[in-house]
């Protein structure tokens, strides 16, 4: 079986995981119960808010006509009560907000924590990358899930919380707005509690409005997000490889690269900002338009005489409560757009990570016996070209082997399909099972941090003993660097890139792999070292088996046997 990358951007949105499979995790996971209980604490804040606006609504009813009437006693008694019930309605808010603050965070370092997991599970950060899957894993951890956690616990709340309200203040405002009488012909048809209609209508045309013109924001939201992320993303390789850069005096085109990403940047806030702009111009002459209509729906019951002075304020203010609160859905269009676009880049990064776990591979690895053995191996390049085939090779324990071929033959593409790291091919490579092995390419990674813990990797700085790592850096002619040991500096920028190579081997020394893969990891130094360096492998590590790719035919005599690489087209 081959096996081939998809490209998901040909098929339709069919590919991604549904919403529900990024939001449930966290809700069934044993935080669910303090989860919970945070919403629990935030609804019945809201809840009694809302409570306190209703208490609120009676109480200006009744200051009205107490003011009309100037009935003091009764003006000072609501004064007094509305002012305590004012109070309790301001700072509510303000404790649900610290809810919701703690409770996102809480969803976040959960959310964080599982994609983090699946993320450098295995090597899927690396089959990411291979196959080009996903732009930006990094970023999507970093930013999306943040701001999804967040947008979606206030939207969530807020939806419930206006759920709620709307139930009340239309039952609040059915019941003050009584029944419009409209006369037709002999009779007259009654319209009972026909303000909570006009309410809805218009709340109905203003959300048609909304999703008319918001649109297209939610395209535009998933870009921003991509372009940002692309922007960051050449400013750090810029730092990263600011010494190549500098040598070839890149500066000039890497400022152009970095200013017409920029572009991309600004363009989309440009396109967002006219059309947020146009979402917003028009949300507002709506509701402008149709500011009066309250006053005019209840003045026929003022002039009949069915409600006082203080009943008018009573109902425009319970009919504006309504509208307010139904026109969440219409002003919180942006951020469905918004959240709709975070969802599709995390549901994007679920898929290809879930890609990268079940890819079938086509290239079979199985562990057992004391040889590696590769058998009908066809390694393929991921568009299904022959890269090179290899029919039978069996490397015994102890065994030296230099594989040589032409640049682009498939050298390193065999050691990675030995690593476990190349799926694209057919035929099987049996690994011994128990031995360590160890993989060292031309440029070998190097954490940040304290010399011995570069040394260590990817095991703990503790791992060895202090007169281990003199003597490693001794055999790989790095004796000026054992007063470094316990010094923490960025070695990557800071060793040259022979030391680099010399400081991989110590750490071959340290760990004493019973196979060894060499992908041209002595290439940058002078023949003399390099042979000092494969002479203290040999010295060190006698009975390691180890696989060299490398071009010097210096290196050869430190093997016994050569595998040679044809290119499909040699054979
Ligand atoms: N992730 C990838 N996607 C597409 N093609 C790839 C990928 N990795 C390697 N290749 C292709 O596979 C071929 C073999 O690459 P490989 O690195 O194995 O060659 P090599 O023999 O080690 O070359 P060199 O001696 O120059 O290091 C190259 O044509 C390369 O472009």
């Amino acid at each position: 079986m081959k096996a081939q990358p998809s490209n998901k951007t040909s098929s339709s949105n069919n590919y991604r995981p549904g919403v529900w499979q990024l939001i449930r995790p966290f809700w069934v996971s044993s935080e669910k119960w303090r989860a919970c209980l945070l919403i629990a604490i935030i609804l019945t804040i809201n809840f009694t808010t809302t409570y306190a606006l209703i208490a609120l609504n009676q109480l200006h009813g009744q200051l009205t006509d107490a003011l009309v009437g100037l009935n003091w006693p009764l003006i000072r008694n609501t004064m007094v009560k509305s002012l305590a019930i004012g109070t309790i309605s301001t700072l509510l808010p303000l404790i649900s907000v610290l809810a919701i603050s703690y409770l996102t965070l809480r969803w976040r370092t959960w959310m964080t924590n599982r994609y983090v997991e699946l993320w450098t599970h295995g090597a899927a950060y690396y089959q990411l990358e291979r196959d080009n899957l996903i732009s930006n894993g990094d970023q999507r951890i970093a930013e999306d899930i943040n701001l999804f956690t967040e947008v979606t616990i206030n939207l969530s709340t807020n939806i419930i919380n206006v759920l709620v309200n709307v139930v009340t203040f239309t039952i609040l405002l059915w019941g003050l707005s009584g029944a419009l009488s409209i006369p037709l012909g002999s009779g007259t048809i009654s319209i009972p509690g026909y303000m909570v209609f006009a309410v809805y209508l218009y709340s109905f045309a203003h959300l048609a409005l909304a999703h008319w013109l918001g649109k297209v924001l939610i395209g535009i939201t998933m870009n921003k997000q991509t372009v940002e992320a692309d922007f960051r993303f050449l400013g750090m390789q810029v730092r990263e490889n600011a010494e190549q850069i500098a040598f070839f005096g890149g500066g000039a085109r890497e400022g152009q690269r970095l200013l017409s990403r920029f572009t991309r940047v600004r363009n989309n806030t440009l396109l967002m900002m006219r059309k947020t702009f146009k979402l917003n111009f028009f949300q507002s002459m709506f509701t402008q338009v149709f500011s009066p209509l309250p006053t005019l729906l209840a003045l026929p019951l003022l002039l009949t005489g069915k409600i006082t002075m203080g009943g008018l304020t009573q109902i425009t203010m319970a009919y504006g409560m309504l509208l307010n609160t139904l026109a969440f859905f219409p002003q919180a269009y942006q951020s469905f757009t918004q959240w709709i676009a975070l969802a599709n880049r995390l549901r994007d990064m679920l898929w290809a990570l879930n890609k990268a776990r079940d890819m079938p591979a086509g290239i079979r690895l199985a562990y057992g016996g004391t040889a590696l053995c590769c058998e009908a191996l066809t390694l393929l390049r991921p568009d299904g070209t022959v890269l090179s085939r290899l029919s039978d090779w069996q490397v015994k324990a102890g065994e030296r082997w230099v594989v040589r071929g032409r640049s682009g033959s498939g050298k390193s593409t065999l050691l990675r399909a030995c690593a476990g790291l190349w799926p694209y091919g057919e035929g099987t490579i049996t690994r011994p099972q128990t031995v360590r092995t160890l993989f060292l390419p031309q440029k070998s990674y190097i954490p940040v941090g304290t010399l011995k813990s570069a040394l260590a990797y990817p095991d703990g700085p503790d791992t060895f003993t202090d007169l281990q790592y003199r003597q490693a850096l001794l055999d790989c002619c790095l004796a000026e660097r054992i007063g470094s040991l316990t010094q923490s500096d960025r070695w990557q920028q800071v060793l040259s890139g022979g030391e680099q190579q010399r400081l991989a081997m110590a750490r071959v020394l340290l760990h004493r792999p019973d196979i060894i893969f060499l992908d041209e990891a002595t290439s940058a130094l002078d023949p003399e070292t390099e042979g000092r360096l494969y002479q203290a492998l040999l010295d060190r590590l006698p009975s390691s088996t180890i696989i060299s790719v490398a071009h010097r035919k210096e290196l050869t005599h430190f093997h016994q046997h050569i595998l040679t690489l044809m290119p499909e087209q040699d054979h």
